[in-house]
């Protein structure tokens, strides 16, 4: 079999599982051969004289679906661009699995970066020349497979986000980044959008870290939610709802309260807060 049958076969394989998922399926954690495990410990990163990460640790299992919220600035995107080796760090390590060489790490930002004068599929297969098939079978998968022939300047926004989606998929990534993905979307796109790559995950089994600023969101979508202040972690919940997540209920209206509260109430504040309420 060749490389370009194999990632059919695979693109084929999520497809057959996204229309046989039933309810007790998703909420099973899902298949672990996709993912790796995520191990950043003491991380600290500065920009000059600014310093915008202080001692991360944070460790994700195999399979994983964590979000990261958090003001503007407080530093998620340099936190996931440090995880995609697109930053160097002062301190602290990174590790990918097992550290072995070839974890296959794809990154997805706030726009789809296509290729203007390349075709839908030429952009899906993108450094995969050879896997044109694969390519067409991944567009079939986030439902553009009618597109591919078309330019990139002849899709909407969000029919772009699907393509860049298509392109990390192709390389069957272990750890999937998304920054901010769906930030540019309309609210309705946006749940779409959501329920594709919730799907998707269940069906593939890669880690994921997504960095959002829509707290419904992480929590439709994340097993945990981390939130960042001013470059450290200081609040990581357990997301312990069943999948599909419907957003009208008590326990996900609970939980958005809470992480609102927490976001909009800084940690010294908070932390004051339990004192006064103790006292
Ligand atoms: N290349 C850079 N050079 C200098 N400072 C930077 C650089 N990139 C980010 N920063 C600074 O690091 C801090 C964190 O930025 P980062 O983009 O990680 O925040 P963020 O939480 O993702 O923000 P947003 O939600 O607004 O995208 C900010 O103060 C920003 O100005």
């Amino acid at each position: 079999m060749n490389i370009s049958t194999t990632l059919f076969d695979v693109g084929g394989l999520a497809r057959e599982n996204l229309s046989s998922l039933s309810a007790a399926d998703v909420n099973r954690p899902p298949a672990r051969r996709q993912g790796v495990s995520l191990s950043l410990e003491g991380l600290s990163k500065s920009f000059g004289e600014r310093a915008v990460l202080h001692d991360i640790e944070l460790q994700l299992q195999p399979g994983e679906f964590v979000a990261v919220v958090g003001r503007s600035g407080c530093g998620k995107s340099t936190l996931l661009r440090a995880i995609a080796g697109l930053e160097t760090v002062e301190q602290g390590t990174i590790a990918v699995g097992k550290g072995a060489i070839g974890s296959s790490i794809r990154i997805m930002f706030q726009e789809a970066r296509l290729l203007p004068w390349k075709t839908v599929l030429e952009n899906v297969a993108l450094g995969l020349p050879r896997s044109l098939n694969a390519a067409a079978a991944t567009l079939n998968t986030v439902g553009l497979g009618e597109r591919a022939n078309d330019w990139p300047a002849e899709l909407s926004g969000g029919q772009r986000q699907r393509v860049a989606l298509a392109r990390a998929l192709l390389h069957e990534p272990q750890l999937l980044l998304l920054d901010e993905p769906l930030g540019a979307l309309d609210a309705l796109t946006r749940i779409e959008m959501q329920q594709l790559i919730e799907s998707l995950w269940l069906a593939r089994g890669f880690t994921a870290v997504l960095v959002t600023h829509d707290v419904q969101e992480a929590l439709a979508l994340a097993d945990r939610v981390v939130l960042i202040e001013e470059g450290r972690i200081t609040l990581d919940l357990k997301v312990d709802l069943s999948r599909p997540r419907a957003r009208g209920n008590a326990a996900f209206a609970a939980l958005e309260q809470q992480l609102l509260e927490s976001i909009l109430h800084p940690a010294p504040a908070r932390q004051a807060g339990k004192i006064a309420a103790a006292a």
